[in-house]
């Protein structure tokens, strides 16, 4: 896809993924939004400007956020849509029985990027689970195949045992939770990090003091200065809000940039402070 305009000022960067797939750097997540409340938000979104819309199974609002993507008229090549399987759904007939259900909640034929939410290493199934995933990316259903809450270890392990590589992670990482070494460790092996809970879950993050006077100096919120730490990082972020002027702040981070010392402030603040579970334990089934 194209990079992306709003029709105004603000233009939002496209990243090449590892099969040559466009995805925009910014999209917009619906994690804790109801099935109706998450059409109106993806539908306030996409007026603002946003195309790529994170979503999940386990997030009961793919009707929603496909009601919100037909209603915009916008031309689907123009759109880019994640969705991601659930821990129960694992298993490689599952997961394509699972495929099916979602695209069908969607309402689409092809996805753009359909990830493994989380790799229950505890369960042994996520590489049968891939073998689905590489089916579905061999037959065209989708556009690129990634996973989510992998650790070097998972990846160790898939790397060994299948054929095609992620495009990339999406992983918990903020300014309290960097996770400096395992974005190393995907720029080693071509594969994208993308940031979840970008804004640390509006929990604290955003009234750290740190981050005031380097808004202040650029006129701009906390919460544009983190989205826009994790662009100069080269992070995909998708924040999530219902809020109508926070989705079109949250998109309006593209007309400024920070500085090698406001970068170096942000650094300093990593706490390896997780706010969501540990994948490496992590093992809920719904
Ligand atoms: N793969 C995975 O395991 C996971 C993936 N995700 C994905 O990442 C997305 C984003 O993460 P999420 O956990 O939702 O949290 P975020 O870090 O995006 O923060 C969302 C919270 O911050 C508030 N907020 C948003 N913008 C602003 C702003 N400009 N100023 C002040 N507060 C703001 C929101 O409030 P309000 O809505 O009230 O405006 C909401 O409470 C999810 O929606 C989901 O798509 C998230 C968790 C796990
Ligand atoms: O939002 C997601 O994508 C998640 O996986 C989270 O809901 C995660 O399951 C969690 O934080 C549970 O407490």
């Amino acid at each position: 896809m194209r990079p992306h305009t709003n029709g105004g000022n603000v233009t939002v960067p496209n990243v090449r993924l590892n099969n040559g797939v466009e995805m925009p750097q910014l999209g917009f997540g619906v994690w804790q939004v109801s099935d109706d409340e998450a059409e109106k938000a993806v539908s306030a979104a996409l007026e603002t400007g946003y195309r790529s819309i994170d979503t999940a199974s386990a997030y009961e609002n793919e009707a929603g956020t496909g009601r919100a993507l037909r209603a915009s008229g916008i031309a689907r090549d123009e759109l880019f849509v994640t969705t991601k399987l659930f821990n129960s759904d694992q298993g490689y007939d599952s997961t394509l029985r699972a495929f099916d259900a979602s695209m069908e909640r969607l309402g689409l034929d092809v996805l753009d990027l359909y990830l493994i939410h989380w790799p229950v290493p505890s369960h042994g199934k996520y590489v049968d689970t891939w073998r689905a995933f590489e089916k579905l990316y061999k037959d065209g259903r989708v556009r690129a195949i990634g996973v989510s809450n992998f650790t070097v270890g998972t990846f160790e392990r898939l790397f060994a045992e299948t054929d095609v590589k992620p495009v990339l992670n999406q992983v918990e990482l903020h300014p309290y939770f960097q996770q400096a070494g395992l974005r190393a460790f995907h720029q080693e092996h071509d594969l994208r990090t993308e940031a979840w809970s970008p804004l640390g879950q509006g929990r604290g993050l955003l009234e750290d003091p740190a981050l005031a006077p380097i808004g202040e100096a650029h006129g701009k919120t906390p919460a544009q200065v983190v989205l826009r730490w994790h662009l100069q990082l080269g992070n995909i972020v998708i924040p999530k809000s219902v809020t109508p002027e926070r989705i079109a702040q949250n998109f309006d981070v593209f007309d400024f940039e920070l500085t090698e010392s406001e970068m170096a402030v942000i650094a300093d603040m990593d706490a390896d402070r997780r706010l969501g579970p540990d994948p490496a334990t992590f093992d809920w089934m719904g």
